[in-house]
């Protein structure tokens, strides 16, 4: 089984991810984290912190000369903000006398529900591990799981499709073209004529102490058919999915295929006819069920899309109580994002290669990268005389 573990605070020293259960003699390539992690950080919007840092991963174990040895991967990334905070997140010692204690929670944020739950006085140790800090550690395990399936030609691809009010509409191409587009602009969209639009958005939004949410699509192609299955809820690969990308901070909604719009439509409008050829074997002209039917993939490209709610630290914050005098709290500025949507989708990629790899892994897994081959082309032979 293919698992993993995070650690970290935002502002500890650094974030820790271990995977384990990844075959022995899979190429492995720190460039490739370290790729993923830079494109996290990108997109216009964010806040000054991610001027602060410049993420790269330190592999503690389980990689020898550029592969994997079938033993646990340790994957560490640090926080340069640590250095302005060590005296406020010192892990020993007593809590310095002028430290600022958050007693003021954040309408939108896990500040009151963690601080209650967790019994705290000071907010800051909810909001450190609540923190998308953490997404960091989520693009990198993303990033080892895109390795895996690369090997086998799966590709993981995401753009922005819905900034705030601002629709990008429809876009013609491959799922590779659009994607390319999205790669070249500011805020992950595959429409140029979107992109100034969105930033003045996000300019005039940002001048308000205002934020903006969006959504985002990813699509996977090169999906064998039969990843996940029907027998029980929680094998189903649409549910994983859905329960992955739910796990990123700020997601409220999650759509497959055509999602919430399948449910204004007929039937004979949403359902993918199949046909059968010599050369294609079987096939469809459509793709409404985003390629899982039944909580199985079917072939045909995955295509998810996830909705993050706008940013809950405003510069202009919004009423709320002091918890140590139970008064309600004049404005306080913190330093915030004003929209992440595209790292967002960065992570939304991340969250999605990490479940199709262990999906994959469930159905082809071996000890090692080449007993994985033979099951997977063993399978596909099967599924071909069908
Ligand atoms: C990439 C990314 C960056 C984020 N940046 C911020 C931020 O700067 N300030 C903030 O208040 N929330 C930010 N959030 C959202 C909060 O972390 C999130 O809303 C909070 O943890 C509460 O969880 P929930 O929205 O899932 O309920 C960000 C989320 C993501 C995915
Ligand atoms: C650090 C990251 O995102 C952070 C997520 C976040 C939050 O509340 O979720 C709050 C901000 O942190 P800070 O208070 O240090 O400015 C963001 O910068 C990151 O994406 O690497």
């Amino acid at each position: 089984m293919l698992r993993y573990l995070t650690a970290g605070e935002s502002h500890g020293p650094q974030l820790t991810a271990i995977v384990e259960g990844l075959p022995a003699n899979l190429p492995f390539s720190v460039e490739k984290i370290n790729h993923q992690l830079w494109r996290r950080q990108q997109g216009y919007g964010r806040g000054g912190r991610m001027r602060i840092e410049t993420d790269q991963v330190k592999i503690g174990s389980g990689v020898r000369f550029g592969k994997t040895m079938g033993t646990p991967v340790t994957l560490v990334i640090e926080n340069r903000d640590w250095k302005n905070w060590e005296q406020r997140m010192s892990i020993e010692g007593n809590p310095p006398a002028d430290l600022e204690v958050v007693t003021k929670p954040r309408p939108g944020h896990a500040d009151l529900a963690g601080a209650l739950k967790y019994d705290q006085e000071d907010i800051r140790n909810v909001l450190e591990r609540a923190s998308a800090r953490n997404t960091a550690t989520l693009v990198a395990i993303g990033a080892v799981a895109r390795q895996l399936l690369e090997q086998f030609n799966i590709h993981v691809y995401s753009h922005v499709v819905e900034l705030g009010p601002v629709k990008v509409g429809a876009i013609s191409g491959t799922i590779e073209d659009i994607a390319a587009r999205a790669e070249q602009s500011q805020v992950r969209v595959a429409n140029p004529e979107k992109e100034e639009e969105i930033i003045e958005l996000i300019k005039k939004v940002r001048k308000e102490g205002n934020s903006l949410g969006g959504i985002f699509e990813v699509v996977v192609t090169g999906v064998p058919v039969g990843l996940g299955s029907y027998s029980m809820p929680d094998r189903k690969l649409d549910s994983r999915l859905a329960g992955a990308l739910m796990g990123i901070q700020a997601i409220k909604g999650v759509e497959i295929g055509l999602g919430f719009d399948a449910a204004r439509r007929l039937g004979s409008d949403v359902h993918d006819e199949i046909f059968y050829s010599q050369d294609r074997g079987y096939y469809r002209d459509t793709n409404g069920a985003g390629g899982l039917e039944g909580g199985v993939s079917n072939g045909q490209p995955i295509v998810v899309r996830a909705a993050m709610k706008p940013i809950p630290t405003l510069y202009k914050p919004l009423r709320s109580v002091d918890m140590a005098s139970k008064d309600a709290y004049e404005a306080s500025i913190e330093r915030s994002d004003v929209c992440a949507v595209p790292a967002a989708a960065v992570v939304g990629e991340a969250v999605t290669a990490w479940v199709l790899a262990q999906s994959f892994l469930e159905k082809f897994g071996g000890d090692s990268l080449e007993e994985i081959k033979n099951n997977y082309g063993n399978y596909q032979a099967m599924v071909a005389r069908r």
